[in-house]
């Protein structure tokens, strides 16, 4: 059974990088299906419009509830999971990542504006499984990027995709800590030498010098993820 994912924005064109590499190849081979959604399909004035003033003052607009109730009742099922990123969200991670893999049915609801009427959320969450999301600590002006990254790491998490699973295997061995450095050809460049320890064909002096490697790089940029900390 592929992954479905629906996607509803009012910017469907930021989407087309789905269709280039890895997240192409995925649909082409059948295990993942995407489709885009433009969210202005579904209001019913004629200047189809999808934003009002926000109740309760301040700046900025809203989305309006009905638009989104219309086009998520189009695509959902009882098999759908409602993914809606935003910055008030829970932190998206590499296990979130792994769960929505093994979705059957996802509906991401990029907001734009504000965010979109509170009622969308409260109105699903009895009725499916429904996750407001962030990717990060910062703000961004709409969902649809934060949209293209939770696809990405997630459609790569689905069992078929990546041509060599052995990447998979040595990525989750990788956790907690972050990375090591990576060269490749020629030896030298610019003056600059790969480290001796990669050319000697000895696995284990590789292994521990990357192990040592992780280890200090993620001391250096990211000690929360070390553990205990
Ligand atoms: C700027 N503008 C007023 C302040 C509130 C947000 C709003 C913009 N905006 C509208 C819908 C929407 C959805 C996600 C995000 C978002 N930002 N950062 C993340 N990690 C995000 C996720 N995931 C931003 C969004």
């Amino acid at each position: 059974m592929p992954l479905r994912i629906d996607v509803i924005t009012i910017f469907p064109d930021y989407f087309a990088p789905l269709q280039l590499s890895l997240m192409g190849k995925a649909q082409q081979s059948g295990l993942v299906t995407i489709a885009i959604h433009d969210l202005r399909e579904f209001t019913s004035d004629r200047h189809r419009s999808v934003d009002d003033t926000p109740y309760g003052g301040g700046a900025g607009m809203v989305m309006t509830p009905e638009p989104w109730g219309q086009a998520i009742d189009a695509v959902v099922t009882d098999q759908s999971t409602l993914i809606v990123p935003t910055p008030a969200g829970k932190l998206f991670s590499q296990p979130v990542a792994a769960e929505l893999a093994h979705s059957t049915h996802l509906i991401f609801a990029c907001g734009r504006y504000e965010g979109i009427d509170q009622r969308v959320v409260e109105y699903y969450r009895p009725r499916i499984d429904v996750r407001e999301l962030s990717i990060g600590d910062y703000v961004l002006a709409g969902g649809d990027v934060a949209t293209l990254a939770m696809i990405e790491a997630s459609v790569r998490l689905v069992p078929g995709v990546l041509g060599n699973p052995e990447s998979l295997v040595e990525e989750s061995h990788q956790l907690p800590g972050v990375e090591y450095p990576s060269y490749t050809k020629p030896p030298t460049w610019r003056g600059l030498d790969v480290p001796e320890v990669l050319l000697s064909g000895h696995h284990d002096q590789i292994a521990r010098w990357r192990a040592e490697q992780s280890t200090i790089r993620t001391t250096h940029n990211r000690p929360d993820l070390l553990p205990g900390s």
